[in-house]
C-alpha cells in the first residue's frame, strides 16, 4: 500500500520590528505567495486522497460483493469413499479428485462409505445427500428380464424385423457377423411421436435375447442429475458390461443430443459434456461384447447431427402412428383379457381413431372398462368405446394426453 505523503511546512512569517514598511510589504507578499503554494500543493494532494478515497471505494465494493459471491457459492458433489481415523477420503465428481478432508464430529457419525456428499471449494463436507445416494439405481431402470414379447406389438412389423435384423442378429449371431467380416450397426435410433411402442420394441428385442434392458431417460439426466449426467452415462455402460448380454436403451436421446444453441449457460455445457461422455462410449465401443445400443426420440429434428455419424446411431427406425391394420390389431391385444359385447367390432373402433397412438389406444380400452363399471355392467359395448373416445378427444383438446395403462 503506498504512504499517504507528507503535508507541506506551514509557511512562517518572520517580521523585524526594525523592518522599514516597504520590507515589511515585500516579507507580506512573500508569506502571501508561499500560503498560495501550500494551498496549492494541499488541494492537489486532496484530490489524490479523493482519487484514492474512489479506488478504495470500489476495491471494497468489489469485494463485498466477491465475499457474497463466495457465500453462496455452488458446492459440488463428491462421494465419500473412506471414512478413516484421519479424516473422510471424498472423490470429487466429474474430476475423480481424491482429497482426505476433515469433518465435523456430527456429520462423521452419520457418514458412511458411499455416501454422495457436497463439499465447498476447500473440499468440507458440507453436506451429507440423504435419499440420493444411489443416483444409478434412480437413473437406470434395470429389467433382467422384461417380459414384453413381439406378439405384443401392434402394427409395427417392418420396424420388427428391422429391429431384430440390427440389434437381434447382432447379439445371437455376434460369430456369424465375425465370420463374414462387417459391423453391425452400432446404434439403432427409434424416430416417432409419443407413445407408439418404441420402449416396447427396445424392452421385446431384450425378452427375446435374454438380455438385461437397461433404461435411462435423457430428460432426466439433465433435469434431476444435473451435474452428474457424464457421470451416470459411463455408469451405465459399464453397468451394461457388467450384465451382459444387455440393451440399453436411452429414452428422450434429444435431451442430451440436441442442436448446440447459441446461447452458453452452464446448463448446455453440462448437457454438452453428457452427450460427449456418450459419445466417446459409442465410439469406443468396438470391443463392447454383447450389448446393444437402442436411443428413442420424438423430437427427431432437434438432434445434433453428430450422433447418427456412422459407428454412432447409425440405423434409424422411424416408428409413425399406427394406420388402420396397426389400429385394429393394438386394439385386439389391448382388450384381448376384456369381455367385449358380441356386437363390438374392432376394426369399426380402429376406423374412428385415425391418429391415435399406441398408447391412447391402449388408454382408450382401459376408459371403456371403465365406462362399463359405472354402468355396473361386465360386458364392455361399442357405446362404451364411443364415450371413451369422447372423453380421450376432450382431453387430448384441452392439451392433456391421456396416459396408457401398460
Ligand atoms: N404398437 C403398439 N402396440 C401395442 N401397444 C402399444 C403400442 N404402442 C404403444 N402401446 C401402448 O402404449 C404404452 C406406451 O408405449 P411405449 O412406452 O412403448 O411408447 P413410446 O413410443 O416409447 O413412448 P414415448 O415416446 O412417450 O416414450 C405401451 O405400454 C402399450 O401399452
Amino acid at each position: 500500500m503506498s504512504r499517504s505523503p507528507s503535508l507541506p511546512d506551514r509557511p512562517r512569517l518572520d517580521l523585524d520590528p526594525d523592518m522599514t514598511p516597504e520590507e515589511r510589504l515585500e516579507a507580506l507578499r512573500d508569506h502571501f505567495e508561499q500560503i498560495v503554494e501550500v494551498n496549492d500543493e494541499l488541494e492537489s494532494q486532496l484530490d489524490a486522497a479523493k482519487d484514492r478515497r474512489r479506488s478504495l471505494t470500489d476495491d471494497v465494493d468489489r469485494i463485498e460483493r466477491e465475499n457474497e459471491m463466495l457465500k453462496t457459492s455452488s458446492l459440488y458433489i463428491a462421494t465419500a469413499e473412506e471414512v478413516t481415523d484421519d479424516g473422510v477420503i471424498v472423490k470429487q465428481h466429474g474430476n475423480n479428485q481424491e482429497v482426505l478432508t476433515e469433518v465435523s464430529p456430527s456429520m462423521r457419525e452419520r457418514l458412511e462409505a458411499g455416501d454422495r456428499v457436497a463439499i465447498n471449494d476447500s473440499f468440507s463436507v458440507k453436506e451429507i445427500l440423504e435419499g440420493e445416494k444411489d443416483a444409478r439405481a434412480q437413473a437406470m431402470e434395470v429389467d433382467g428380464s422384461p417380459d414384453v414379447t413381439y406378439d405384443d406389438i401392434g402394427g409395427l412389423e417392418a420396424q420388427i424385423r428391422e429391429v431384430r435384423e440390427a440389434v437381434e442378429e447382432p447379439l445371437i449371431n455376434a460369430e456369424q457377423f465375425r465370420e463374414v467380416g462387417i459391423e453391425p450397426p452400432s446404434g439403432v435410433l427409434l424416430h416417432g411421436p409419443p407413445g407408439t411402442g418404441k420402449t416396447m420394441l427396445a424392452k421385446a428385442v431384450a425378452n427375446e435375447t435374454d438380455a438385461t434392458f437397461i433404461k435411462m431417460a435423457g430428460s432426466e439426466l439433465v433435469r434431476k442429475f444435473i451435474g452428474e449426467g457424464a457421470r451416470l452415462v459411463r455408469d451405465l455402460f459399464e453397468l451394461a458390461a457388467d450384465r451382459e448380454p444387455a440393451v440399453i436403451f436411452i429414452d428422450e436421446i434429444d435431451a442430451i443430443a440436441a442442436k448446440r444453441t447459441e446461447s452458453k449457460t452452464s446448463g448446455d455445457a453440462e448437457v454438452q459434456r453428457t452427450m460427449m461422455q456418450l459419445l466417446s462410449e459409442m465410439d469406443g465401443f468396438d470391443e463392447r461384447g454383447e450389448i446393444r445400443i437402442i436411443a428413442a426420440t420424438n423430437r427427431f429434428d432437434m438432434l445434433d447431427r453428430a450422433i447418427l455419424r456412422p459407428g454412432r446411431f447409425d440405423r434409424l427406425i422411424e416408428v409413425p402412428n399406427p394406420d388402420f391394420d396397426g389400429r385394429t390389431r393394438i386394439l385386439e391385444i389391448h382388450t384381448e383379457q376384456m369381455e367385449l359385447a358380441d356386437t363390438v367390432e374392432l376394426s369399426s373402433i380402429a376406423g374412428k381413431t385415425d391418429g391415435l397412438s399406441g398408447a391412447e389406444l391402449a388408454s382408450l380400452a382401459t376408459e371403456a372398462g371403465m365406462f362399463a363399471i359405472r354402468d355396473q355392467r361386465t360386458t364392455v359395448t361399442e357405446a362404451d368405446f364411443d364415450d371413451a373416445l369422447e372423453k380421450i378427444e376432450d382431453g387430448t383438446e384441452g392439451g392433456s394426453v391421456p396416459v396408457a395403462f401398460a
